[in-house]
């Protein structure tokens, strides 16, 4: 748990280093303006907590923390935006829901499927990478966004929805 803990801080660093960067580039670009609330929401780690009397290792594998109060992100696709959550503080769940829409095809079979004019119609609108090398990214191999919030409203209320206007592929 240690080593574990030491890479989890690393993360959350680099997190913190990648907001500040994009923070200071849009001030470089907008008019001057504050940040509210900020979202620290992470995915595909593991935390210490207690339920039930019971002191419990819990891995989020595809899964963000929804404790009572806690805002979270959950995103669609490249085309389908995201909505900011607030989590219910669900111990059903162990106070975790989806961390994305989630995919209904591999990325090969997105590949085999789909071609390069069809991520610019489904993209339209984005400003984003629109070539082979995202293909197998294209909306219509992700779930419907709208549907898999819906099936969580026990886990999550729903703060926003944001749409995409820019999609930066690392
Ligand atoms: N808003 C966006 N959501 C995206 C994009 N690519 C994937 N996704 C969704 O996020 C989760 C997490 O993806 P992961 O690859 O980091 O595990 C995934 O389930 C999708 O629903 C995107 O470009 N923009
Ligand atoms: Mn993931």
């Amino acid at each position: 748990m240690h080593d574990l803990n030491w890479a989890q801080r690393y993360a959350a660093f680099s997190r913190e280093i990648m907001m500040a960067s994009i923070i200071e580039a849009l001030r470089r670009h907008l008019s001057p303006f504050t940040c509210g609330e900020t979202i620290n929401c992470h995915h595909n780690y593991v935390s210490e907590e207690h339920y039930e009397g019971l002191d419990l290792v819990i891995t989020r594998k595809g899964a963000i923390s929804a404790k009572k109060g806690e805002l979270g992100i959950i995103p669609g696709s490249m085309g389908t935006g995201a909505y900011i959550v607030r989590g219910l503080g669900n111990t059903n769940s162990y106070c975790s829901a989806s961390h994305g829409a989630g995919r209904v095809m591999s990325r090969s079979q997105a590949r085999h499927l789909f071609t390069l004019a069809d991520l610019e119609h489904q993209t339209r609108g984005v400003e984003c990478r629109k070539d082979r090398g995202v293909v197998d990214e294209i909306p219509a191999a992700y779930k419907n966004l709208d549907e898999v919030i819906a099936y969580q409203q026990d886990l999550i209320e729903v703060v926003a929805k944001l749409d995409t206007l820019l999609c930066i592929k690392g």
